[in-house]
């Protein structure tokens, strides 16, 4: 075990979710309920608890191999921190780790209303592709198995970070039992059919309908459109080299960015390609997208001085107006003086105010 795993009094853990509270659910899975904690030296923690309910199937060993896989980890900013963990009184094992308050990458892609511009989608695709590669050159190696939108969820900062281990596997050389190919439908591997077909290339594929996904805006698996699979939808106008149409329309195109997502959907097709040979490792994906992506138009700093200065230029003009406009009216006999410089202080916007005195002019010049 690499990480110092810190065991939990179960009583803090229940004092920290307020009895595993309702209001403090963050959500619930196929193997656990997750909650929100406050810790006592006020430090915010997630708990996630074995679900005991009939309409969710609980799977002990998920949770058991959540926890191997996350403490044979080491601490990366890629993945999230699995801080400790606890065991309930009928000796369940509780996960205790580092809190995600903002979501999961499906959250901000299919539910948000403000989608997320070009350079932060690059930003997403990047840090996940780290995650991913951090995990297969691990030692030893863990293949996650079940890469998607809504295991990537984002911290404080909006750093996206890789979660839900449960179906994890950790390649130790002689391997206790053999898994059963598992996974989620839409980002499943084709070629994954069997266990002994279990490899990295199988994350590869899923991280590709991931990329697919940030570039289109669309889900893996969208039932009312034809094709359903973003993949089925999203490869033949690769192909044709009408990549453009794959763009999500939410949010306006950038030229400075075109080059780049085309590049991020090429990297996307050999992802997904059903020649497991073509697909890249995610060392290569993680070089190739960082070497070739424009992240942000960077302004040099003689543009944003120059542009400080106009807008300062701009601004003391008005403030010059402004006051011209106060003395104006205090001064004239016709103009009601006191009531206007009443609305003068009532903080008035300084350009609607020149318009009404403009239209008082008018006035006194009919009279
Ligand atoms: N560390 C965390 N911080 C904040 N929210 C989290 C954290 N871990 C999980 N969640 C959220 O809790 C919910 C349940 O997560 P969990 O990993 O148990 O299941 P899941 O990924 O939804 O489902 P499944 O295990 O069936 O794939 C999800 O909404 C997830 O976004």
């Amino acid at each position: 075990m690499k990480k110092n795993v810190e065991e939990y009094d179960y009583e803090e853990l229940v004092n920290a979710t307020q009895r595993f509270s309702p209001t403090r659910l963050i959500g619930r899975g196929s193997h656990g309920s997750v909650y929100k904690g406050t810790l006592r030296d006020n430090k915010l923690v997630a708990v996630k608890k074995p679900t005991h309910s009939p309409e969710v199937l609980h799977d002990k060993s998920k949770l058991d191999n959540e926890i191997i896989v996350l403490s044979s980890l080491r601490e990366t900013p890629y993945v999230i921190n699995l801080l400790g963990t606890s065991h309930d009184l009928a000796n369940n094992k509780l996960l205790v780790m580092e809190l995600m308050p903002n979501g999961s990458l499906h959250e901000l892609l299919h539910i948000s209303t403000s989608p997320p511009t070009w350079p932060k989608r690059v930003e997403i695709a990047i840090q996940v592709a780290r995650a991913v590669q951090f995990l297969h050159e691990a030692k030893p190696s863990v293949i996650h198995r079940d890469i998607k939108s809504a295991n990537i969820l984002f911290d404080s900062d909006w750093k996206a970070k890789l979660a839900d281990f449960g179906l994890a596997v950790l390649q130790v050389e002689s391997p206790s039992q053999i898994s059963q190919p598992a996974g989620t439908f839409g980002y499943l591997d084709p070629c994954y059919t069997t266990p002994s077909k279990l490899s990295t290339k199988n994350d590869v594929f899923s991280f590709g309908v991931v990329l697919l996904e940030i570039i289109s805006g669309r889900k893996a698996i969208d039932m009312h459109r034809a094709p359903a699979s973003v993949v089925e939808w999203a490869i033949p106008l690769i192909e044709n080299q009408r990549s453009v149409e794959i763009c999500d329309t939410r949010i306006p195109s950038r030229t400075y960015m075109e080059a780049t997502i085309r590049h991020l959907l090429c990297i996307a097709a050999r992802c997904v390609s059903s020649n497991e040979e073509v697909r890249p490792s995610m060392g290569e994906i993680t070089t190739l997208m960082e070497n070739r992506v424009v992240h942000r138009v960077r302004f040099p700093i003689w543009m944003s001085l120059l542009r400080s200065v106009i807008l300062q230029k701009r601004r003391r003009k008005l403030a010059t107006r402004w006051q011209q406009a106060r003395c104006d009216i205090v001064q004239s006999p016709l103009s009601g003086g006191r009531l206007l410089l009443k609305e003068v202080l009532a903080d008035v916007n300084p350009n609607e105010f020149v318009t009404s005195i403009k239209k008082k002019k008018i006035k006194k010049k009919n009279l």
